[in-house]
């Protein structure tokens, strides 16, 4: 008996990642919220004949009994809730506002299902864990393993676009590729560590192949807002890294299964790998002091159980240099996150 609680049910990303919860056996009971238009996908999705229950709740009165029932019960929280961006924003602008409301919602789980593994999508991640976190931590509920920022389309992307760029039919194929990305989830602050991976990539030559690669990864969310014109950000994508993270944190929690997936955490000492991750970052980048980064980890039943700090200390002097830029602009973003959490 599982129970997954989608927040911002009814919006771009909300919706796909429902459908694929919604044909997901080992979820006993979904449960949609959502400011707007919950009772339509709500009723449309119920009609799909899985087990999967499915109950949908629109936002209430003060209390927001809405909010609270959704969350009742409730053993992983998913968060797809905020605005997203339109050509011509950063992701940064979108802060002040997913903040407030990113607020309003960790309150809401501290008080309704503590224990629940919270998964936020919300942009722009990197400053809005950490607005999750502050709201735990005042609440006294906050467990570090069990908050994850989803940085999953990162991976997804970099497997993509290395497949797109083999030149042998072998390596043509994204699912032979598992690129680990590190920093943090917008533009510079996202590192794909290529010279790393298992399976072995041969590095594209000549190496400005590879500066364009990791530029097109660093950027892709650009790419697709672009191209959308207006119609908003990443969501068919997004719904599906949001689905296949969901998936490893349901399948490690399930089984004995140690699975690893490369996510934005805070790096806490308590957490086998954190305080060597914070010592390896500090040292490549030359002095930077970061509590929160995206990292291989090792999830389990109570969550990140370690972090594969080791993959920092394989990396070449290419992905050193783009670490460095990485943790300077993901200081500033952690700051902002703490700022508005303090
Ligand atoms: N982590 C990542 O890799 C990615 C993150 N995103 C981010 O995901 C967020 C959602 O994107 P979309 O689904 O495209 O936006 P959307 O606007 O289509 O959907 C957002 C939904 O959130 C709802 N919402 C607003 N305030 C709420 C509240 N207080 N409580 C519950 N629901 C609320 C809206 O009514 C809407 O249905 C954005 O911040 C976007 O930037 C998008 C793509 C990738
Ligand atoms: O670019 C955006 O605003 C949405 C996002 O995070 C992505 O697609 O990676």
């Amino acid at each position: 008996m599982v129970k997954v609680t989608v927040l911002g049910a009814a919006g771009g990303i909300g919706q796909p990642l429902s459908l694929m919860l919604k044909l997901n056996p080992y979820i006993s009971d979904l449960a949609l919220y959502d400011v707007v238009n919950v009772y339509g996908i709500g009723t449309d999705l119920s009609h799909i004949d899985t087990d999967t229950r499915v109950t949908y709740h629109l936002k209430s009165d003060a209390g927001d009994t809405g909010l609270v029932e959704s969350l009742k019960g409730s053993d992983i929280v998913v968060i797809p809730a905020g605005v997203p961006r339109k050509p011509g924003m950063t992701r940064d602008d979108l802060f002040q506002i997913n903040a407030g409301i990113s607020a309003d919602i960790a309150s809401a789980i501290s008080d309704t299902c503590p224990d629940a593994f919270v998964l936020v999508i919300t942009n722009p991640v990197n400053s809005i864990v950490p607005v999750f976190a502050e709201t735990f931590k005042k609440k006294g509920t906050f467990n570090p393993r069990k908050l994850f920022g989803v940085t999953t389309l990162d991976s997804v992307r970099s497997n993509s676009f290395i497949a797109e760029l083999a030149s042998h039919e072998a390596d043509q194929a994204p699912t032979s590729y598992n690129i680990r990305v590190v920093g943090g989830h917008a533009g510079e602050t996202i590192v794909p560590l290529y010279s790393v991976c298992a399976p072995h990539v041969y590095l594209l030559e000549p190496p400005e192949k590879m500066d364009e690669l990791v530029h097109k990864v660093q950027y892709a969310g650009d790419l697709v807002v672009k191209a959308k014109n207006g119609g908003g950000s990443a969501t068919l994508s997004m719904a599906y890294a949001g689905y296949k993270f969901l998936h490893a944190v349901l399948a490690s929690s399930t089984t004995e299964q140690s699975i690893i997936e490369s996510t934005y955490i805070y790096l806490d000492d308590s957490i086998p790998g954190a305080k060597e991750t914070k010592a390896l970052v500090k040292s490549i980048s030359g002095g930077a002091s970061l509590d929160y980064f995206a990292m291989p980890v090792v999830l389990s039943k109570d969550g990140v159980k370690e972090i594969k700090s080791d993959i920092l200390t394989r990396i070449n002097d290419k992905e050193k240099e783009l670490l460095r830029i990485s943790c300077r602009k993901l200081a500033g973003n952690i700051k902002t996150g703490l700022n508005f959490g303090q």
